[in-house]
Order: C-alpha cells, then structure tokens, then sequence
C-alpha cells in the first residue's frame, strides 16, 4: 500500500530536525536524491552525463536550495549547469555551492524570460524547484510567464523537485500555469497532491527518496492500494462455501429509458464473485437481464434474503418536487429504509443519489461521477442556503469534494475520475490510478458498479471483522468500505487498461477482463465459510499471528524508493 501525507504533515515530521540544526543534512539527501533521479533518467533515455546540459529553476525557498544543490552535484559529474532565480532571492548556501561548483546563474526577469525559456527549453533537463511545500497559490509574474513558453516549447525532460510547481503539495489543486514534469522526485514522504487530480496529471513518474523523517509521519493523509493488496483482498471462496454463502447482491436498476445500464451491472456482478444476483425492476428491462445473465434471479415481489445491494445504475434522477413518481426509484427508496434497519451495505449509483436521506451510514457506498457529485452536493448546499457546487468546482478540486461529501453525508463517496478517489466518512481517502482515459465510455459505470456491488455482497459478513483481511492490512474498522470501495475501483482499471490495450474499448470488452485475471488476485487469504460455521480457529489464528507479524505502518508506502 502506499501512503502519501500532505505538506504539513510532512514539515511537521521534518521540524524537530530542523530545530536541531540538522536541516542542513535533510536538504542534502533530497539533493542527493534529485541529482541521482536525474542522472538515472538520462540513462534510461540513452544520453551522456558528461557534456549533457541542465538549468534548474530555483525560487528562493528550500525547494530552490535542494535544486541548486542537486545541480551542484551534477556539475561535478561534468554537466553543464545553469539556474534561472525566479526570485530576488536564492538560499544561500546553495547558490554558493552551485557557483563554485561552475554553474552559470541568471536572474529572472519580466525583460528576459523569453529569451531564458528559449535557452533552457533545448537542455538535456530541466530541474523545476521553483516552489515546494512552502508554496502559496502558484506561479506569478516572469515566473509563470517563463513557464508558460516553456510549456510550448515542450523541454526533453522536466523533473520536479518534490512536486512541480504549482500544484497544491495537500490537495492536488493545480494553479496554473504548470511546468508538466515526466518525473517527480519526491522527499521524505509522497505529497498527497501527487496521487490526486488535476496535480497527478503534471506529476509524470513519482519518486520518494528517503531523508530520515519517515518514521515520524503520522497516519497517511491518502492511500494507494497496490497488486499485493489486492492479492489479499479479492475475496474468493472457501471449501464450504455455497451460493448463498457466497454473498448474495440485490440490484434495482434500469428503466425503459435505460435498460442496458441493468443488463451491464447485473452481468458484471455475476461475473466477479457473487453467489447470486437477484434482480428488481420492470418486466420489460428483467428481460433483457436474463437474455444476458441467465444466471440471475428475477424477483417480481419481496426479495429473497441479499447480504448487499446495488441502487440507482440506468434510473433516471427524480423530477424535481416528485422524488417518488417513476416506480424504479420508489424500490431504491423502500429498499434503502430497508437496508438501514438491516445493517446492510448499498452501493448508490446514478439516480439512486437523488433519493438519499441527510445522513447515511458509511457502509453506503455512493459512486458518483463530477457532474453527479456537483449536484448532490448542491441539493444539500442550497437546501442548507449554501452556494451551488459546479462540475467545474469538483474537477479542480476533486479530493476536497470528495471528502467533503463523506464528511457531509456519512456514507462513503467514491469519486470516479481519471484518478478515483474513494473518501470516507472519517476523512481517511484512497486513490486508484489504475485505468485508461479509455474508460471513459458508456456502460463503464455500471460495470464498476456492479463489480462493487458483487464485492460488498461478499465482504458483508466476515471481511469488515478485526480478524478480516482489511484489518490485517492495517485497515482501520471506520475505512474499511472505502478500502472495499478502491479495490473495485482497482480492479476496474486494471480490467480497463487491459481491454484497452492503448485503444478504444466498450463496456462489453471491460466485462470479458474483470474475471479473466481473477484468479491471480485472489490467492484465498480467508474462508467466508466461517460465517456459516463460527470461526475457524486455525485461521482466526493464522491472521492473529499475520496482525501480529507486520503491523500498520505509518507510510512508508513507495512508488518507487531511492
Ligand atoms: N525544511 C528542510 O530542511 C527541507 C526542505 N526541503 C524542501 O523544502 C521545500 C519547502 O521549502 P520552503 O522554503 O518551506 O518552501 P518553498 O521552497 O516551497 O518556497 C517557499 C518560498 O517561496 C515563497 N512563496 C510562496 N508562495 C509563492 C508563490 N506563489 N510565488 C512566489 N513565491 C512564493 C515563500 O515566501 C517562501 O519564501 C520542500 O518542498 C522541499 O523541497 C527538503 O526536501 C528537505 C529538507
Ligand atoms: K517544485
């Protein structure tokens, strides 16, 4: 798993050693780590060290000494160095260093920076240190106008010194404009900013270099599930598991206007995991269903027993002033209450999400997309005499909505994106970056849906237990179904990028990859078949010892470690 902290969460961990005079220290094993990212870069691309040419762009904070520093260090390997000082300023003691090691400095200007973004543009590498944790709000001035020419002139190679500048290091926020680096080297502990959109986007590939604060991060600000999570994770059955045992999903979704999102959720569920699927709505629409998943179960009056639902794909949103008119959502209405007095988990999708009530429990997993949850969190906001929220707000700062909506509502919100951001109520948020802009067609949604719900049917009774597989992951109870949550969207992306292949895909061909590499995920870490005969002792056991074995780490996580 990875962690990743915000800003402050790292300066924090990095103030006692600062007070102890160590920072000198600190700054240089970032420089250390950024000279050698670089010089690993080059020769993955094939270029010389000696005689290739890199200008660091260093504003005049810590952020511009550990780039100075760093360029410093490839000076002595025989580059040719130059920095542009974006500010009046520089730190000191690096811009000595730099000097004496025979780099070339030149002051930034309004007058010059054209003529600068022309010269360093044809350079081997350009190191962007211009603001780092200390930023406030973006570029300004001959700064973001030297980069915006940059960014036209489109530089060979950009390495971002902790994160490139402009990009919020706490939420991924991105102030324009932004110099896009292909490599971000990252100090101490991964900046929560770089795993989340719009700032992953300019982040290109993430590396954490250790400085010797690590251990005194606190608990991770946002988390990456990664393959040997899933390994643990994905259920899969035990021995004496049975159809039922399995996990059961109920699924209202679909209308007459569309049918196809019932048919893609309910085929989806059926294909990963769940024992059975048993399916609510129109005649009409449970047709098509069973032409597809003949597997499925059509319930005409109450449902059978279910251990999960699925609410909302192919429903419309409900007309204004008449949330009960069409007969789908007066299901998803009457199932909800239901599922509340059952303590069951629901998976809210599409027009479910008009339906809900103030305050949700977090085993209520909603899956909006921006445009959805803009307008769920606008109908609370306004009903509050609060402003609106627009598509356009949660694009630019979707790890912010994400958990404000978690934190609002109390269910858990998983944001699809790009990067899916999975908040919940706690304010404890994963990101999954596994998939395809290729993702982004029609029926992808309900796939995804589908496949959580089939998950959430599954992990219902024993998965969520402190003797679970979340919790021997370090899982804390209060997050584990937005852990549930991200593993669907992993899986969902990695199926996506499959599919995908670099081109086009449909929903159809996301539906063949889901269960095609499942068995590779899910190596068996549990038996469900405990919740029907009591706890197996021996396994109760095993994941003790497990627990016992490797406990939570506080970070930790790398993408890629130097
Ligand atoms: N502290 C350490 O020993 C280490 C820090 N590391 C690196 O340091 C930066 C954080 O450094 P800090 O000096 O606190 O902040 P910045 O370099 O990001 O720059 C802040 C600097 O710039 C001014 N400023 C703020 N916002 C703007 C803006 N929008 N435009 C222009 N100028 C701005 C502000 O007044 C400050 O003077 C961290 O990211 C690491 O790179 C080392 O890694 C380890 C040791
Ligand atoms: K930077």
């Amino acid at each position: 798993m990875i962690s990743a902290f915000t800003g402050t969460q790292v300066r924090e961990a990095e103030q006692p050693l600062l007070d102890s005079g160590e920072g000198a220290v600190l700054m240089q094993r970032a420089a250390h780590g950024l000279a050698a990212a670089v010089v690993r870069e080059l020769q993955r691309r094939g270029r010389r060290i000696y005689g290739s040419a890199v200008t660091v762009l260093a504003g005049k904070g810590n952020n511009g000494g550990d780039g100075l520093f760093a360029a410093a260090k490839l000076a002595s390997r025989g580059m040719r160095t130059t920095a542009v000082l974006t500010a009046d300023a520089a730190h000191p003691e690096a811009l000595a260093a730099f000097l004496s090691a025979g780099g070339r400095a030149h002051r930034l200007a309004p007058e010059n920076a054209e003529e600068l973004a022309v010269l360093t543009a044809g350079d081997d590498a350009i190191i962007d240190s211009v603001l780092g944790t200390g930023a406030r709000g973006g570029l300004r001035g001959a700064a973001a106008e030297l980069v915006s020419l940059l960014q036209e002139l489109r530089p060979a190679l950009v390495v971002a010194c902790d994160i490139p500048s402009g990009v919020d290091a706490d939420t991924g926020e991105v102030h324009w404009p932004v110099l896009p680096a292909d490599v971000t080297v990252t100090f101490g502990g991964i900046k929560a900013g770089l795993l989340a959109d719009p700032g992953e986007e300019y982040a290109g590939r993430v590396e954490l270099v250790r400085i010797g604060i690590e251990h005194r991060l606190p608990a991770a600000s946002l988390l990456r599930l990664e393959a040997p999570d899933l390994t643990a994770l994905v259920p899969s059955p035990g021995r004496r598991d049975h159809k039922y045992s399995r996990g059961v999903l109920g699924v209202v979704a679909g209308s007459e206007r569309y049918p196809g999102a019932a048919v893609l959720s309910v085929q989806s569920a059926s294909a990963t995991g769940a024992g059975m699927v048993r399916y609510l709505g129109p005649g009409s629409v449970a047709r098509h269903v069973l032409a597809r998943t003949p597997e499925a179960v059509v319930e005409e009056g109450s449902p059978g027993r279910v251990q999960a639902w699925l609410l909302g794909p192919g429903i419309p949103d409900p007309e204004p002033g008449e949330p009960d008119g069409d007969e789908q959502l007066r299901r998803v209405r009457d199932t909800l209450e239901a599922a509340r007095a059952a303590g069951q988990p629901v998976v809210v999708d599409a027009g479910a999400l008009g339906v809900l009530p103030a305050r949700c429990p977090a085993h209520w997993i909603l899956t909006p997309h921006a445009g959805e949850l803009a307008a769920f969190l606008s109908r609370r906001h306004t009903a509050r005499g609060e402003a609106a929220v627009t598509r356009d707000d949660v694009g630019s700062r979707p790890l912010h909505f994400a958990r404000l909506a978690a934190t609002d509502s109390g269910a858990t919100v998983l944001l699809k994106g790009a990067t899916t951001l999975v908040a919940s109520p706690s304010g404890a948020v994963f990101s999954q970056s596994e998939g395809t802009p290729w993702l982004a067609t029609a029926g992808s949604g309900d796939v995804l849906a589908g496949l959580l719900g089939s998950l959430a049917a599954q992990y219902a009774e024993t998965a969520m237990d402190d003797d679970g597989p979340f919790a021997a992951l370090g899982i804390a109870p209060e997050d584990r179904w937005a852990a549930a949550a991200a593993v669907a969207a992993s899986l969902h992306g990695r199926a996506g990028s499959r599919a995908s292949d670099g081109g086009p895909l449909t929903a159809r061909a996301l539906l063949r990859e889901l269960p095609e590499r499942w068995p590779a995920w899910g190596t068996g870490t549990r038996s469900r078949s405990v919740s029907m005969t009591g706890r197996d002792p021996i396994r109760h056991a095993a994941v003790l010892l497990w627990h016992i074995a490797a406990p939570p780490r506080a970070g930790g996580g790398t993408l890629s470690a130097t």
